[in-house]
């Protein structure tokens, strides 16, 4: 449609570590520069040692004849005491500008998220979403509090040391640069893209272990059940197993170089002491000589902890780096199309209509439903029906907008679902499906989720009429007992019946219905029939359903295979093709003949 407004072409640029940090960047520059300062600042009781050294050399062997030892002294605790302070007053500012740019980015990702599509939540696991934006932001953070102003302090102090190193005894000065210039050239090797590439892969296998960890602790239920191991996770083993992989080659693929920096870095007095003693010959002063000799055995080691620091400053620059990356990876998702206000319309009523509608998953390589068209008229039922994987979900999911279709065009009440403001839609449609999400929070609440002006008696009456006072009766608070407290757990026909609460508050014109398979105790799947009856009473109604039984009283069922509608018509009409429908009926009657068999052994 060529007026809706494609909101995804108007996708945001990519954001870089800073830009989350809106206003407060410049207190991050603030931080740096002071840490810089601070840096400096340290590096004077260095030159007060010497000088302390110098004027002893001077007088020796009658130290007491040394002038200006306590002024030096002083000096020194005075700009040491200054250093420690700016570089406090650094850390505030970073600090207050990390924690701000952390909330941004929390919060830019998750406003951006509730304009997702649902699908999206489908496509991409919690585990990795609730990793993405926590520990992204967790990371840049750290980055940014601690990691960045130590890095400038570092990045100052070897051009301090630099100028300090050559002005005492140049000599000398480049014989302590020349492990600093080896290490450089070796940290960039390190560093080089492929660091960039180790890291993004890092962060790869971690996410992906994260989200089969999140699958697995889903799944233990089933695992235990089959008295199976971890091992029959498939994918959370693998993904450990990769992990582990790419720990492994990483640490020994760092092994060389890495021991090469630290000889390199440490390998300052290996030099020096050397060369001072071949300098000292050649030498006409040597009290100045000894002195300066002492400064740079003092001086020097300062130069290893800073290249450290540097080396690891870096490596969490990468991980920052990659984390601003994740976040503008959701930050770059496409948000789902909105009508332009010139081209919003209302549905009149609720007819549901497919024409000719396609739809492939994001990277599946064949289409999930292909040409499907159909009509739900106004106040009547249709059930999908039809063997695992054809495609009922994926009709049900696209009338919310869930997904977009990609060809063809799906109405409600004559009106192109797109061309329909999403709150609009929303409220038009109800869904019920079999994951239903309770909140932590009390039952009443849960309940009132849908409606939020809804009165108290209207709450109260949508959970009786979905059959749900016995549980509150069951619960130590009843309807104000809050979900998960104290042990309250809600089975999974129980919470399906808050969420038909819900559903049948809401009082929506359309109601999509993913009918439930795994609570099957017959109690409970009376109490969510009749539950269905009240909220589908008057309605428009999609029903997916799992046991013909619900199905036989449909105004209409349609039989989907392989994505395609295979059979339409209502239960008897489609008997008597005997056809798919048939072949599943019988199937279904023979479970039920041996569900009575097994029964009536059971009670004899
Ligand atoms: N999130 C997804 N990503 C990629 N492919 C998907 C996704 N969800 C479903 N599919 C594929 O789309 C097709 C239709 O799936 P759908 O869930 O709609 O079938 P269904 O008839 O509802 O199955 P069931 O009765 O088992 O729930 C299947 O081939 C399935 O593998």
């Amino acid at each position: 449609m060529a007026n809706v407004r494609r909101c995804h072409n108007l996708k945001e640029k990519k954001k870089r570590i800073l830009d989350f940090a809106g206003k407060y960047k410049y207190l991050t520059y603030l931080g740096c520069i002071l840490s810089g300062i601070s840096s400096i600042l340290v590096l004077v009781p260095f030159i007060c040692i010497w000088k302390i050294a110098y004027e002893i050399l001077k007088v020796l062997p009658d130290v007491t004849g040394a002038s200006n030892l306590t002024y030096y002294g002083w000096v020194a605790v005075i700009f040491s005491l200054a250093g420690i302070f700016i570089y406090c007053a650094a850390l505030m500012c970073t600090h207050i500008a990390a924690f701000r740019t952390a909330r941004n980015m929390r919060s830019q990702a998750l406003h951006h998220m509730l304009k997702l599509p649902m699908g999206y939540f489908d496509l991409n696991g919690t585990g990795k979403l609730r990793r993405i934006i926590d520990e992204s932001s967790g990371q840049t953070e750290t980055f940014l509090a601690h990691i960045l102003p130590d890095l400038a302090g570092a990045l100052v102090t070897p051009v301090a040391m630099l100028v300090m190193l050559l002005a005492f005894d140049w000599r000398m000065g480049i014989i302590s640069l020349i492990p600093i210039v080896i290490s450089v050239i070796l940290m960039r090797q390190m560093m080089g893209n492929n660091m960039a590439n180790a890291m993004k892969e890092y962060q790869n296998a971690l996410e992906d272990m994260n989200n089969e960890a999140v699958e697995y602790v889903r799944g233990i239920p089933v695992v235990k059940t089959f008295g199976q191991t971890v091992f029959s996770f498939k994918n959370f083993y693998e993904a450990i197993i990769r992990y582990k992989r790419w720990a492994v080659n990483y640490t020994i693929s760092l092994r060389v170089p890495m021991c090469n920096f630290t000889i390199a870095v440490n390998c300052v007095f290996a030099l020096l002491i050397p060369a001072g003693v071949l300098l000292i010959g050649s030498t006409v002063n040597p009290e100045k000589f000894l002195s300066d000799f002492i400064f740079y055995c003092i001086f020097t080691p300062i130069l290893t902890v800073v290249m450290n620091k540097v080396m690891f400053s870096s490596e969490n620059l990468m991980l920052a780096k990659d984390a601003a990356n994740r976040i503008n990876s959701i930050l770059e998702e496409e948000i789902q199309e909105q009508p332009a206000d010139g081209d919003i319309k209302l549905p009149a009523g609720s007819d549901i209509e497919f024409h000719d509608v396609t739809f492939s998953y994001p990277g599946a390589e064949r289409a999930a439903v292909e040409h499907l068209s159909f009509c739900i008229k106004e106040g009547t039922t249709v059930a999908l029906v039809g063997p695992s994987g054809g495609g009922k979900t994926t009709v049900a999911s696209l009338i919310p907008r869930f997904f977009d279709a990609d060809l063809g065009e799906i109405t409600i009440g004559g009106v192109d679902v797109k061309r329909i403001p999403i709150k609009e839609l929303m409220n038009k449609v109800s869904f019920v499906f079999q994951n239903t999400n309770l909140f932590k929070i009390s039952l009443f609440e849960n309940i009132k989720f849908s409606k939020q002006n809804a009165t108290k008696k209207q709450i109260l009456s949508a959970a009786t009429a979905a059959q749900c006072d016995e549980i509150f009766n069951k619960m130590p608070e009843g309807i104000n007992t809050i979900v998960g407290s104290k042990g309250t757990y809600l089975s999974g026909g129980e919470a399906q019946r808050i969420a038909l609460a819900r559903a049948i508050l809401k009082d929506s014109p359309i109601v999509l219905l993913d009918e439930a398979t795994a609570f099957a105790d017959p109690e409970n799947e009376y109490k969510i029939q009749q539950a269905f009856e009240v909220l589908t009473k008057n309605k428009t109604v999609l029903i997916i359903a799992h046991r013909l039984s619900t199905v036989r009283h449909a105004d209409q069922i349609l039989v989907i295979e392989n994505g395609h509608i295979k059979e339409k018509g209502n239960h008897e009409q489609l008997l008597s093709q005997e056809g798919l429908y048939y072949r599943m009926w019988e199937e279904y009657q023979t479970s039920i003949e041996w569900k009575v068999k097994e029964g009536t052994v059971n009670a004899l």
